[in-house]
Formats: structure tokens, sequence, C-alpha cells
């Protein structure tokens, strides 16, 4: 298995881009609409967020999920014990946000929904006839109005070497929601891992946009698109003094959309919720 960077205006993009999905559970764009400078200028204000104490007065709210996520609280991916070595910021148009980075976040959030929902359009139009009758509703609709997709700021900081034995930037997980669109990050360290067991990293040039399908999509295609596993690493040598920061917007149906005879995207959601420890 090997990911390679499909061109957005490639004739043929939307067809390989979603046998890419099929197969791996990751597609990655490139020239896409997604501005890269937008990205950057998030990754900026971001990082001086994280870097100061003004993060604390948005400490998270448990029921609604917006907010700062200390270190402290960040989550334990499911089967592991030990911490991530991260701390993030969840935004949702309706929570609370500080205001270096309301404006930025919430232009990001509309352009990149509405982009999702063209690559979920794709994933419709390319999903074989018996994985479409599994679909209760077209899939663009079922993120239409969700007042659930979430946008995260992400910040891995360097390392110490007091970090717990074990512990890792993200250890491996899969998402919940039904896909999620990563700029390339700040810096190298995502993989995903093959049908095989390898680890391979994910081509991380800047201005790569990553595309991976999560266990809601997994559950409603009747497992046609793999929610595929993923880790970040940490650095090594020099590299462990720099800081990264990734924003992942992941894509939530409305709480009522069924997603299969077993879930509604809102039971799915809490279940997962409990498992990681953040509910
Ligand atoms: O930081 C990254 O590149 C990936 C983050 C991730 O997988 C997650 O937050 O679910
Ligand atoms: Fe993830």
């Amino acid at each position: 298995m090997k990911l390679i960077a499909i061109d957005y205006h490639a004739d043929n993009a939307d067809q390989a881009f979603v046998e890419s999905l099929h197969q791996t559970g990751f597609g990655v764009l490139k020239n896409h609409p997604i501005d890269q400078k937008k990205v950057d200028d998030i990754y900026k204000a971001g990082k001086a967020f994280f870097d100061s104490e003004e993060k604390h007065q948005f400490l998270y709210d448990k029921e609604t999920q917006d907010g700062y996520f200390p270190p402290t609280v960040s989550e334990v991916a499911k089967g592991h014990k030990t911490k991530d070595i991260k701390e993030y910021f969840h935004y949702y148009p309706w929570g609370r946000c500080p205001e270096s980075l309301r404006q930025q976040l919430a232009d990001y959030y509309t352009q990149t929904t509405d982009f999702a929902a063209e690559l979920l359009g794709w994933v419709e139009k390319y999903s074989p006839d018996e994985v479409c009758r599994h679909y209760r509703e077209p899939l663009s609709q079922m993120v239409k109005n969700s007042q659930q997709t979430l946008l995260r700021v992400l910040h891995y900081p360097p390392l110490t070497g007091g970090e717990e034995p074990g512990a890792i930037r993200a250890a491996a997980h899969e998402d919940i929601n039904l896909l999620t669109i990563l700029p390339a990050a700040n810096e190298p360290g995502l993989q995903v891992k093959s049908k095989t067991g390898e680890w391979l990293d994910v081509p991380c040039d800047f201005g790569n946009l990553i595309v991976n399908i999560g266990d809601m999509l997994q559950e409603a295609s009747g497992g046609y698109f793999p929610s595929t596993t993923h880790r970040v690493i940490n650095p090594q040598g020099a590299d462990q003094s720099r800081s990264r920061i990734s924003l992942p917007l992941f894509l939530h149906p409305r709480p009522e959309v069924v997603l299969s005879d077993r879930h509604t995207a809102d039971s799915y959601l809490k279940e997962r919720l409990r498992e990681l420890g953040v509910k």
C-alpha cells in the first residue's frame, strides 16, 4: 500500500480519490481549494494561544465539549493507558473562542465544511450500488446544518524528556466521525497502519490535504470504507525541541442521523467519548 497525492484538478481525481479511501481509508489531495496561507495563519495564531496563559480561561466544558483541553486531560486512545502528549482547542461556531482566533477559525470552518460536503458527494457517487443502499440519506445531507462538526486546533509541545515512558504525541487510534479533513501539519509525524500492519508515513508536503474515513462512515458503508488506524510519532534528535501544530476538521452528522440498524450518530458518539475518558 502506498499513499500518493492526487491532483484535485486531474480528470479522474474524484474516482481515484474514492478508490484510495476504499483501499486505505486515506486520500491525499494536492492543488485543492483550501488556502494554505489561511491554514498557516491559524497555525501561527494557534501557537500564540497555546503559549499564552489566556488558554486557561477557556477550559473545556464536559457537556458541550468546546474549549481548551490541557495536556492533563488529553485523550487516552482506546486500548491504551498513557495519555497523548498534546493539548488542543475545540472550536464550534456556537462555542467559546478567544478573539485572537475567532474570525480565522470561523472562515476556515465554513469553507472547509463546504469543501468536505463536495468530497462526500464524490464518495457517494463512487460507492457501489450495494453500499449506497446502506445510506439512509445522501452523505452530504447528513452533515448539512450539523452543529456537531468540530474543528480542533492541536498543539504537540516540544519534548522535554520528562514524558511518561511509552507516551507518544497521538497513540494509535481511529477517528469517530464520518470524514476528517486534515491539512498537512507544520512538522512530520503522522503515520497510517497498512492492511499488513506496517506503519507508513502520510505524505506531509506543506499544502497537501489529508482526508480519512472515520468510524461513522465505516458503520454507514457496512465496512466498504475502512476507518484506518493512525498515530503521530515523537520526533527524534534536534527536532524534539520543535512543536507541532495541526488542524483536523471532524465532520459529524446531525445527531438524529441513522448510521445503521445499530446506531444513530448521537448514540455512537456518546459511546465513543466515554471510552476516551473525556466525557
Ligand atoms: O495531528 C495530526 O496530524 C493528526 C491528529 C489526529 O489524528 C486526531 O486528532 O485525531
Ligand atoms: Fe485522528
